[in-house]
């Protein structure tokens, strides 16, 4: 479904600054994976998110989605088949507009564009239902400013509208990070109902070990552009965060640096 071939990125290149962010990196993701990538700081888990989504291009290899060759096309035309949500609570939605409005731009998404953005009856119904599914109330809060919600309820906004239309990849970017403890369970929650039910082919960075070992039927370790470690869901099932640290360490010859890291 996914298949990163040999795909490598250097920033600055020939200059004092020069970064090597990921380097040769080879990936296979089936129909309905569940991947969760942890790493150390600088390892190259948010460049592999770009380049998968068309915020950068690679400097060698290949991305393809469904067979398909797709490295070369531009953001919004990649949108037809990846939905991304990020750290950040404030960059997945449009905080001056409406919730239904919101909801009709992800609706429109990849469709032609004489189909609209428009909040049509059977559409507010869609979204209605949709709302409903989050269990959080925001199926009563159609035609308020999203600026207006919690960082919690953005998040689950902006998972629902990543998902909307069933996109090919989902990409989460540390989705839970900025959020408190409560909110951060209940996106997590709602992160596994979502991809469960519409069986969705999903990449998720985090910081939290203990979530990375819980979710999903594949773990991958990052370091140093590249990938180190491939865990796959048997020897997921046993493993602790003590463990896999230990693991990263025999691997790198060295301790997971990781300012962010929570074991769980
Ligand atoms: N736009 C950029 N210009 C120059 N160097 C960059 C740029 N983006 C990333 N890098 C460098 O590329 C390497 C990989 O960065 P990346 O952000 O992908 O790592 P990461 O695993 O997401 O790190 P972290 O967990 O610390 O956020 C790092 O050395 C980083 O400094």
């Amino acid at each position: 479904m996914l298949e990163l071939s040999n795909v490598s990125k250097l920033f600055n290149p020939g200059s004092a600054d020069e970064k090597i962010a990921l380097i040769g990196i080879n990936l296979n993701l089936k129909p309905g994976d569940f991947v969760t990538v942890i790493g150390s700081n600088g390892a190259g888990k948010s460049t592999l998110m770009n380049i998968i989504s068309g915020v950068m291009t690679p400097d060698a290899g290949e991305v393809r989605i469904g067979g398909e060759v797709i490295h070369h096309l531009p953001e919004y035309e990649r949108s037809r088949w990846i939905g991304r949500v990020f750290q950040d609570p404030m960059a997945g939605t449009a905080p001056r507009m409406t919730i239904e409005e919101n909801l009709a731009m992800a609706y429109a998404r990849g469709k032609k564009r004489g189909l609209g953005f428009g909040v049509t009856a059977a559409r507010r119904k869609l979204f209605l239902e949709q709302l409903q599914r989050l269990g959080i109330g925001l199926e009563g809060r159609l035609r308020a400013k999203v600026g207006t919600l919690s960082g919690g309820e953005r998040q689950a906004l902006s998972l629902l509208m990543a998902t909307f239309t069933k996109p090919q990849i989902l990409l989460l970017d540390e989705h839970t990070a900025a959020l408190d403890p409560a909110r951060a369970e209940l996106i997590t929650r709602l992160t596994e109902d979502i991809v469960r039910e519409m069986k969705l082919t999903t990449l998720m960075v985090t910081h939290n070990m203990e979530q990375a070992i819980r979710l999903g039927n594949r773990l991958i370790m990052m370091d140093k552009g590249r990938i180190i470690l491939d865990v796959s869901e048997e020897r997921k099932k046993d493993l602790t965060a003590l463990q896999l640290l230990g693991e990263f360490e025999q691997i790198s010859g060295s301790k997971l640096s990781d300012d962010r890291v929570v074991l769980g």
